[in-house]
């Protein structure tokens, strides 16, 4: 059965780099459902991250669901080495390359979960033929790169595009940018179910004060369950 609950996945960007392990599983005892990965380039985004060894680092502190986000160009070489890492899910951008499809069938190869994201400036119809392929569409709602950006609101309506566009099929729609309590409701209405949120989860709390990372996920779960039940 199709899970469409809320789901809330905490980006281990804005995490305390010198404490991964620890950080995974306080999230994680605070109510994390899945871990987001953030993997940067420092080529196809201005940032850089994690590369597959700092993935299989983590693995073994993930008890739930993690998934790779890969912000890189080329994708297609390291697909495999990502999955060989421990990646539940690889979601890869439709502009990383001219053949987003090949990259899907790729991902499904490796055997793990598959999905497509889409920058804030990329219209949501360049997925359609891809829809088939696919578990999830990650809506960017901020310029990949960094964590703590704004919010950019145009990306309810790419959201409510993608869920029309998806009809009965069972895909997820994550959103990952600038997500706290005041954004996470009209993604909700607009049929997103999965939330990755780094600032909003991270802010004032650390491995010490992991109930701090409890209020946070409450919060976000809370504010996108009341959109749900209103909708
Ligand atoms: O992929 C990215 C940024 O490129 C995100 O996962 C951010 O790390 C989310 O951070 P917040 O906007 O929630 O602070």
């Amino acid at each position: 059965m199709f899970d469409r609950s809320i789901k809330i996945a905490p980006s281990i960007l804005s995490a305390d780099f010198a404490n991964f392990g620890q950080e995974i599983q306080a999230i994680e005892a605070q109510g994390a459902d899945w871990v987001h990965v953030d993997v940067m380039d420092g080529h196809f985004v201005p940032n850089l991250t994690f590369g597959p060894p700092a993935v299989k680092a983590f693995r073994p502190h993930v008890k739930t669901f993690m998934d790779v986000h890969l912000m890189i160009a080329p994708v297609d070489p390291y697909i495999e080495a990502y999955a060989e890492a421990g990646a539940d899910m690889i979601v890869a951008h439709w502009e990383a390359g001219p053949h987003p499809h090949r990259t899907l069938q790729a991902i499904k190869a490796t055997g793990t979960k598959c999905g497509i994201s889409l920058n804030p400036g990329t219209p949501a119809n360049v997925i359609s033929e891809l829809l088939d392929l696919v578990d999830m569409v990650l809506v960017m709602s901020v310029n990949p790169g960094f964590g703590g950006q704004k919010f950019i609101p145009s990306s309810v309506h790419k959201v409510a595009q993608i869920r029309e566009m998806i009809g009965d099929r069972e895909i997820h729609i994550q959103v990952d940018g600038g997500v706290d309590p005041t954004t996470v409701g009209p993604l909700v209405a607009a049929g997103a179910d999965c939330f990755v949120a780094g600032s909003a989860v991270f802010k004032g709390g650390s491995v010490d004060t992991p109930e701090v990372y409890g209020r946070n996920i409450r919060a976000i779960r809370e504010a996108a369950e009341a959109a749900q039940q209103a909708a």
